[in-house]
């Protein structure tokens, strides 16, 4: 099976590899891309023979070149050779950079017709209609990598989707599921950035204590699966064993349990259609005794909210939504806004651009995309200056 690895630096992308380097002679790597982290993108694409090291920054070619010499691999740099690693021929593109920055090489691998595993959930949330119809134009398959997004997936498996009546994906609660509400915008990036369950990158983590990335998979869920927004739920599940719930109109609840281990995900997408053995932990249910499930508290976490109000305005609500957290996300890591401003600029840019901007009105190309998010950066640049300026 021919592979590519968008994002093969980072938490995903390493998972990918593991499975990869488990089965020798079963994969052919045919990219590996990355960021700054040249040294382990070299390493990687030595070990697997890679066709290909892409990266996404134009500066570090010789970096990189340098660290492939001698290996056989080709070094390439930037965002043009990003997008054309990304449409080699392959039988399975891992669509795992963090961001925005991942829309448009997945769009370029679905573009050509290939089964793109997308672990990259703000593909969906900025250009989920028209990721969707560019995936049936050129007849591509996406399957989802995101953990509650595969599980409601297999939970669907030989289901009629007119039978669905609800879908629930669990969230841990983060790492302030039980801090004192008023504690909360004293919470440093080191506090936000450690997950009670998982293992992933920093940026998805944090996003994890403020709810952003439940909020992102309520709308990754309606893009995906064209559920409607009223018939999606999310569920506080401090456990992270229980994935997600799909009920069906006879009342049925089927549920998706295992270990929080995205290789379960990962190792799905790239065996599908078949199961095969994966080396995740098996549960042991009188072990874990007991599960947990609580409704989440809107005080406590109001991006869920404004994940509903993106959902009602369409258009490019979430491109404007996804970007303006990411900015208010940059702003809190280099301290320059607390925890809880995040929620307060996201809200603020939601507000100014439907008004001014036009958000839910504009029509879904690639270009309205890209210049959306560009503008919701600006905009939550301007909310974090007014929050400051007191
Ligand atoms: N981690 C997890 O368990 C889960 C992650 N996801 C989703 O998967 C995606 C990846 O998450 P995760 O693996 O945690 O992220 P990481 O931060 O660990 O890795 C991100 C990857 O993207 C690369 N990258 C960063 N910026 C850019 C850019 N501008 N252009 C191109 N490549 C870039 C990084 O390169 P480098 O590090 O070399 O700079 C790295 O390879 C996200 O969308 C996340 O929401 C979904 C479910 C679970
Ligand atoms: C593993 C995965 O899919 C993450 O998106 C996970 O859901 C994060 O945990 P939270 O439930 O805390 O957001
Ligand atoms: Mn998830």
């Amino acid at each position: 099976m021919r592979v590519t690895v968008l994002g093969a630096t980072g938490s995903v992308g390493q998972s990918t590899l593991d499975l990869i380097g488990r089965e020798p002679g079963r994969f052919e790597v045919v990219a590996l891309t990355g960021g700054r982290n040249v040294e382990r993108l070299a390493a990687d694409a030595r070990r697997l023979r890679a066709q290909v090291a892409v990266t996404c920054h134009d500066g570090l070619l010789g970096e990189l070149r340098d660290a492939l010499a001698g290996s056989g691999v080709e070094a390439r740099a930037g965002a043009a050779a990003l997008a054309e690693a990304a449409e080699e021929p392959a039988d399975r593109v891992v669509s795992a950079i963090v961001g925005s920055a991942g829309l448009v090489p997945g769009l370029a691998a679905l573009r050509q017709g290939t089964t793109v595993a997308l672990a990259n959930k703000e593909t969906l949330v900025c250009a989920g209609p028209l990721v969707m119809a560019e995936a049936k134009v050129h007849g591509a398959t996406i399957l989802p990598v995101d953990s509650e997004h595969s599980a409601v997936f297999q939970a669907l498996t030989g289901e009629d989707p007119a039978a669905v009546e609800r879908v629930v994906i669990t969230a841990s609660g983060g790492a302030f599921r039980d801090w004192p509400l008023e504690r909360l915008a004293r919470a440093t990036p080191e506090e936000a950035a450690t997950h009670p369950n998982w293992d992933m990158g920093q940026r998805i983590t944090i996003d994890s204590a403020s709810m952003f990335n439940k909020a992102l998979e309520l709308i990754e869920t309606k893009e995906f699966f064209g559920i409607a927004p009223e018939r999606i739920e999310a569920v506080i599940h401090p456990e992270s064993l229980v994935h997600a719930l799909v009920g069906f109109r006879d009342g049925a609840l089927m549920a998706h349990l295992g270990a929080p281990d995205m290789r379960h995900a990962i190792g799905y997408a790239l065996n599908w259609p078949d199961r095969r053995d994966l080396p995740v932990a098996r549960l042991d249910l009188a072990k874990v005794g007991q599960l947990t499930f609580a409704a989440p508290d809107p005080a406590r976490w109001p991006a869920l909210g404004l994940a509903r109000e993106v959902m009602a305005m369409g258009g490019a609500a979430g491109a404007a939504f996804n970007a303006a957290k990411e900015a208010a996300l940059d702003l809190f890591l280099a301290r320059r806004v607390r925890f809880t401003d995040m929620a307060s600029i996201v809200a603020e840019v939601l507000t100014t651009m439907s008004s001014r901007d036009g958000l839910q009105n504009a029509a879904l190309s690639l270009d309205t995309v890209l210049e959306t998010d560009a503008l919701a950066r600006a905009r939550a640049n301007e909310a974090a200056a007014a929050l400051a300026a007191g």
